[in-house]
């Protein structure tokens, strides 16, 4: 373990090798943004860096927007709410939706303040909604800086988490096949993230056991 952030707590060396905090905070320091999908398979501590990773940028006054995919997950995060309530995604998602969010909307100003937004669970929800949150972002953050336009999530740093061996997301009547069509996985938008890797269960942390070789 090594002892890290400002938050003076531990963050495994796991992530620490996998640059979690180092990507993130030096995406949180500039103006450009940055979008990481953190991988990792149950128990190697995603949850465990939501936390620690909120604690450091809230010690500096910044704000953090902590969701996830569902109630249950959010209840986990430190002011967690889930990523529908947070972010005004639909509901009923279609290909080309957008946020119900108005750009000069108290929701909206909160967004624009925000320094890092972080998204647990995020392969239980459907591809469009990020694309939605995408595309919004571009008429949200526009305010601060038209090159933005050109910058996944528009100059904001996401941080989505999770692990494909866990829950999809629920499509009525779908087969295998419009399931994986559904995840996130297969969205060009992930093409733009930097994936971090979580390997070593950390429930076993003592042995330091690589998840892959259980
Ligand atoms: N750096 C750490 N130091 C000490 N314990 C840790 C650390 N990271 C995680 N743990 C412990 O390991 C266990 C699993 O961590 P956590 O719940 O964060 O994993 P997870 O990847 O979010 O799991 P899941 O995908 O099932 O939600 C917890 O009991 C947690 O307290």
């Amino acid at each position: 373990m090594q002892r890290d952030w400002e938050g003076g707590r531990d963050i495994s060396r796991d992530a620490k090798e996998a640059g979690v905090q180092k990507a993130t905070a030096k995406s949180v320091g500039s103006d450009n943004g940055g979008f990481f999908f953190l991988y990792g398979y149950g128990v190697t501590g995603k949850t465990f860096i939501w936390k620690t990773l909120s604690t450091a940028v809230r010690s500096k006054g910044l704000i953090v927007l902590n969701a996830a995919s569902s109630g249950i997950a959010a209840l986990l995060l430190p002011g967690g709410r889930t990523a529908h309530s947070t972010l005004a995604i639909p509901i009923e998602i279609k290909e080309a939706s957008s946020l119900t969010m108005e750009k000069d909307s108290p929701r909206a100003d909160l967004v624009r303040a925000a320094k890092l937004i972080i998204c647990d669970e995020a392969p239980m929800m459907h591809q469009w909604c990020f694309e939605a949150v995408d595309r919004s972002m571009c008429d949200i953050m526009s305010k601060n800086d038209p090159l933005n336009e050109f910058i996944p999530f528009r100059g904001m740093t996401v941080v989505l988490g999770g692990d494909f061996r866990q829950i999809l997301p629920v499509v009525r009547k779908a087969t295998r096949h419009d399931i994986f069509d559904a995840s996130i996985n297969s969205s060009k938008i992930l093409a733009y993230s930097n994936v971090l890797r979580l390997t070593v269960n950390m429930r076993l942390s003592a042995s330091s056991v690589p998840v892959e070789q259980e």
